[in-house]
């Protein structure tokens, strides 16, 4: 079970107990209120609101899915962006399914998961494709799975298919293979946001994503708020898509986002401007 907070998992929530030597504070989710944060006295909350929070700039790299998913990535850059992620200490690295055995070999043992995507980046594939390919990551060694929603049933109002398409995913990869659902929110209304959503609640998922960063139109705060508040503190939230300063990251934090899938997560973290996303 996920920790409704942070969306950590024990064993995440025991290595984040001790701040490394010289580690920058961290700010590690806000929701209903509260801020965890972790710094050099360990693990504790704060009121939400920037204003209550200590100055930053904040440590985010454990909020981080370090995504890659052009269609040009290399196995080089695979390798690079896992080498990256053990030395920034990100939550995952996000990969297509081609590359998920060779990221899971790179990061087995450590605290670094491997995340995929399914039915990516339309989310049209037919039902029993995407189950099947959720399935076959993870027996490639995927830890997370991020699943498009079936937009174009969501749009025509069939609200059986995306229910179906979600409980067939959680089916086919139990927990506690973590499983995400992303609702291109570029695409839908704010009725159709909260729907997706509290569907998606209802069949067991982990965490409501907002883009794949393919459409046009990526993670807002107001969607993201809007996320958080549907579900509660039951589920993750994580923001995607064009968030390219830590300033960006930083918003999506506090509107209640609690993981972010970023390919230019190294020039945010340190407070560049993005310019080396892959
Ligand atoms: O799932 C994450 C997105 O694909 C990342 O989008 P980005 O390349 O705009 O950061």
């Amino acid at each position: 079970m996920i920790d409704p907070l942070l969306d950590l998992t024990a064993e995440v929530r025991a290595r984040l107990q001790v701040l490394p030597e010289g580690g920058r504070p961290q700010l590690l989710g806000c929701v209903e209120g509260f801020c965890m944060l972790r710094d050099q006295a360990g693990l504790h909350h704060r009121p939400a609101g920037q204003a209550a929070l200590p100055a930053g700039p904040w440590d985010l790299s454990p909020l981080i899915d370090h995504t890659l998913l052009k269609a040009e990535a290399t196995g080089a850059q695979v390798e690079r962006l896992c080498a990256e992620a053990l030395k920034h200490g990100f939550a995952s690295v996000c990969i297509n399914p081609l590359w998920v055995p060779l990221a899971s070999s790179l990061l087995k043992g450590s605290a670094v998961r491997t995340c995929t995507v399914v039915g990516f980046p339309l989310g049209a594939s037919s039902l029993r494709a995407k189950a099947h390919e959720a399935e076959l990551a993870v027996r490639d060694g995927a830890q997370e799975v991020d699943m498009v929603l079936a937009v174009g049933a969501a749009k025509a109002d069939d609200w059986d298919t995306v229910r179906r398409d979600l409980e067939g995913l959680r089916a086919a990869v139990p927990a506690p293979t973590v499983l995400k659902v992303i609702l291109e929110t570029c695409l839908l209304t704010d009725t159709e946001k909260t729907r997706a959503s509290t569907l998606a609640l209802e069949a067991g998922l982990d965490f409501v994503k907002t883009s794949t960063g393919f459409s046009t139109g990526g993670a807002t705060e107001a969607d993201v708020a809007l996320m958080r508040r549907t579900v509660g503190t039951a589920m993750g939230v994580k923001a995607s898509g064009g968030i390219r300063t830590y300033e960006g990251a930083l918003a999506m934090v506090l509107a209640g986002a609690t993981r972010l899938g970023l390919s230019a997560s190294v020039a945010v973290i340190q407070g560049g401007a993005g310019s080396e996303a892959y």
